[in-house]
C-alpha cells in the first residue's frame, strides 16, 4: 500500500532516512557475493567459488541442508551449504554469520554517467567467439558466446625485430586517438591488418597483445559457423565498439580465395557430368557455409561496417599468397605484418623473456646458426625453457644449439635429396626427349624411304624407268 501510495522519489528518502536510523542500532554489515556477474550467465564468480570452497569445511560439519558442486581446477565434489541454510563463523574475534539465498536478478541498474566510466576502466576484457547460426534461435539467443579474456602476451613478451615492433606500436597508438582524424577524413573509424607467416611465428600472440595494449575485446569470428551474409552482418552489427574482429588462417575458412575463378569457369560447368556436378554441390552444403567472398567484403568496409566505430579487423594466415588480391588491398587491410623465422634480434627477446638473459658467451654461435636455418619463434622458445630443475640458463641455450644444428644438417640433407631428384627427373625428361628425337628421326627416315618406294612404285605404275 505504501509503494501505491507514494511516489519513488518519496520511498526512497523515507528508505534512506530509515536505513540511517536503523544504523544507530542496528550493529551488522551486510556483503553480497553474487554466484555469476551480471555481464557474464555462464562463468562463477571468482570470489563466490572461494568463498564456497572455504566454507565447505565449515559448513559441512555445521549445516544440515548440502550442496554437491564439482568446481572448476578441483577434482573432488565441493560439498557447501544449501540455500536458506545458516552457518556461524569467526574471523579475529568478528562474528561472522554465513547464508546463502537465490535472487532473481533485477533489471540491470542505471549506471550514473559516473558509474559508466569507471566500469569502462575496469572492466574484464571479453574473448567472444560466435554461435552456430542455428543455434540463434530459441532460449538464449546468442550470436556470440564469451569468457573472460586472459591472455599473459603483450607487446614486451612478443619476440621480433624491435624496429618493426615499434612501427605496429605507433600504428595501433596513433589509430586509438585518431578519432576526430578519421571523422576529418570521412573514413570509418576502423583498421584493417593482416599477419601472415609460417604457423609458429607470432601471429595469434600478436593479436592478443594487441588486445592487451588497447584494452579491446576480441570477437574470434569461425566463418564456416557462419550461415550466409546476412548472418555475418548480423554478427557484424551485434559487435562491440573498441574491439578486434578476427578471423584466423583466412585462406583455410572458406573457399573464398577460387571463387571468382569459379564463376569464370562457370560456363564450362554446363559441360560437367551432372554426377560430378550434383556431388560438388553436395560438398558445398555439407561445408555448411553459403558466405561469399563479396559478402566478405561488404562486412569489412560496406556500409554496414561503419556502424561502431573503434574496430580492428585482422586476419591470418599461413599463405598470403592463396588470398584474392580484392580481399588484402591496402583500405581493406592497411596494415600487412609479415611475422618469419627467429632472426637473432627474435632470439634476443626470447632469451630475455624465457631465461632472463640480456647476453651469454653462446649467444654469437646462435646468432651464426640462426642465419644459416630456418627455425620458428614458438621452436626456438620451446628449446629455450628449461624441463626440469636442473637445467639452468646455459644448458638451455645448448640445447637450442644442438637443436638448430640438427636443423641445419636436416635442411641440408633435404637440399641434397631435392637436387638428386631434380638431376633425376632432368635426366629422365632428356633420355625421353632424345627418345622422341630418335623416334621422329626414324620417323623422318620412314616418311623418306616410304617417298621412295612410293615413288618407286608411281615409277612402276607409271611405267617410266629414271634410275
Ligand atoms: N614472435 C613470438 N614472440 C613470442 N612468442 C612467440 C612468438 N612466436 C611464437 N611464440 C610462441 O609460440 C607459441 C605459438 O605462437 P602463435 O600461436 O602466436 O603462432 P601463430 O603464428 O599464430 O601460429 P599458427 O599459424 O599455427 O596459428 C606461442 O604460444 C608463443 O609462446
Ligand atoms: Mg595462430
Amino acid at each position: 500500500i505504501f509503494r501505491q501510495l507514494f511516489p519513488d522519489e518519496f520511498q526512497r528518502d523515507v528508505r534512506k532516512y530509515v536505513n540511517k536510523v536503523v544504523s544507530y542500532v542496528y550493529p551488522y554489515v551486510e556483503i553480497t557475493f553474487h554466484e555469476y556477474q551480471p555481464d557474464s550467465w555462464f562463468e562463477r564468480s571468482k570470489a563466490f567459488v572461494s568463498i564456497e570452497r572455504y566454507l565447505s569445511t565449515n559448513s559441512s560439519n555445521r549445516a544440515k541442508r548440502l550442496k554437491a558442486n564439482v568446481v572448476k581446477d578441483c577434482e573432488s565434489v565441493v560439498l557447501s551449504m544449501d540455500d536458506y541454510e545458516e552457518v556461524t563463523d569467526e574471523f579475529r574475534g568478528i562474528k561472522i554469520w554465513w547464508t546463502s539465498s537465490k535472487s532473481i536478478p533485477k533489471q540491470q541498474a542505471l549506471f550514473s554517467y559516473r558509474g559508466k566510466a569507471i566500469a569502462v576502466k575496469t572492466r574484464q576484457r571479453k574473448l567472444y567467439t560466435n554461435n552456430k547460426s542455428e543455434n540463434w534461435s530459441g532460449y538464449r539467443r546468442t550470436m556470440w558466446s564469451h569468457i573472460i579474456f586472459e591472455h599473459p602476451s603483450t607487446f614486451d613478451t612478443l619476440a621480433m625485430d624491435p624496429k618493426k615492433k615499434k612501427e605496429i606500436l605507433d600504428d595501433l597508438m596513433m589509430f586509438s586517438k585518431s578519432k576526430d582524424y578519421y571523422k576529418k577524413v570521412g573514413k570509418s573509424w576502423k583498421r584493417g591488418y593482416l599477419l601472415y607467416g609460417p604457423p609458429g611465428t607470432g601471429k595469434s600472440s600478436m593479436i592478443a597483445a594487441m588486445a592487451n595494449l588497447l584494452e579491446y575485446d576480441i570477437y574470434d569470428l569461425e566463418l564456416t559457423s557462419v550461415k550466409d551474409n546476412t548472418d555475418l552482418r548480423k554478427l557484424l552489427i551485434d559487435t562491440s565498439s573498441k574491439s578486434i574482429i578476427v578471423i584466423e588462417d583466412i585462406d583455410c575458412s572458406l573457399d573464398l580465395t577460387g571463387q571468382r575463378k569459379e564463376k569464370k569457369e562457370e560456363s564450362k560447368e554446363e559441360e560437367k557430368d551432372p554426377v560430378k556436378k550434383a556431388e560438388e554441390e553436395k560438398g558445398k552444403k555439407n561445408k555448411g557455409s553459403e558466405v561469399t567472398l563479396s559478402g566478405l567484403l561488404n562486412f569489412i568496409d560496406g556500409l554496414w561496417s561503419a556502424c561502431g566505430s573503434e574496430r580492428l579487423i585482422v586476419f591470418t594466415t599461413n599463405f598470403v599468397e592463396k588470398l584474392d588480391p580484392a580481399l588484402i588491398r591496402r583500405g581493406r587491410m592497411d596494415k600487412h605484418i609479415e611475422l618469419s623465422y627467429c632472426c637473432f634480434e627474435t632470439f634476443k627477446v626470447l632469451a630475455k623473456n624465457y631465461l632472463d638473459l640480456e647476453s651469454h658467451d653462446l649467444f654469437s654461435i646462435i646468432s651464426r646458426l640462426l642465419e644459416e636455418t630456418k627455425m620458428t619463434p614458438a621452436d626456438v622458445a620451446e628449446n629455450l625453457m628449461p624441463k626440469s630443475f636442473e637445467e639452468n640458463a646455459e644448458s638451455c641455450l645448448n640445447k637450442l644449439i644442438q637443436s638448430l644444428e640438427n636443423a641445419k644438417e636436416e635442411a641440408r640433407l633435404k637440399a641434397v635429396e631435392d637436387a638428386r631428384i631434380k638431376a633425376e627427373e632432368e635426366a629422365a625428361k632428356k633420355i625421353e626427349e632424345n627418345g622422341e628425337k630418335v623416334q621422329e628421326s626414324d620417323a623422318k627416315l620412314g616418311d623418306e624411304e616410304g617417298k621412295k618406294t612410293d615413288k618407286h612404285t608411281d615409277v612402276k605404275e607409271n611405267g617410266v624407268i629414271t634410275a
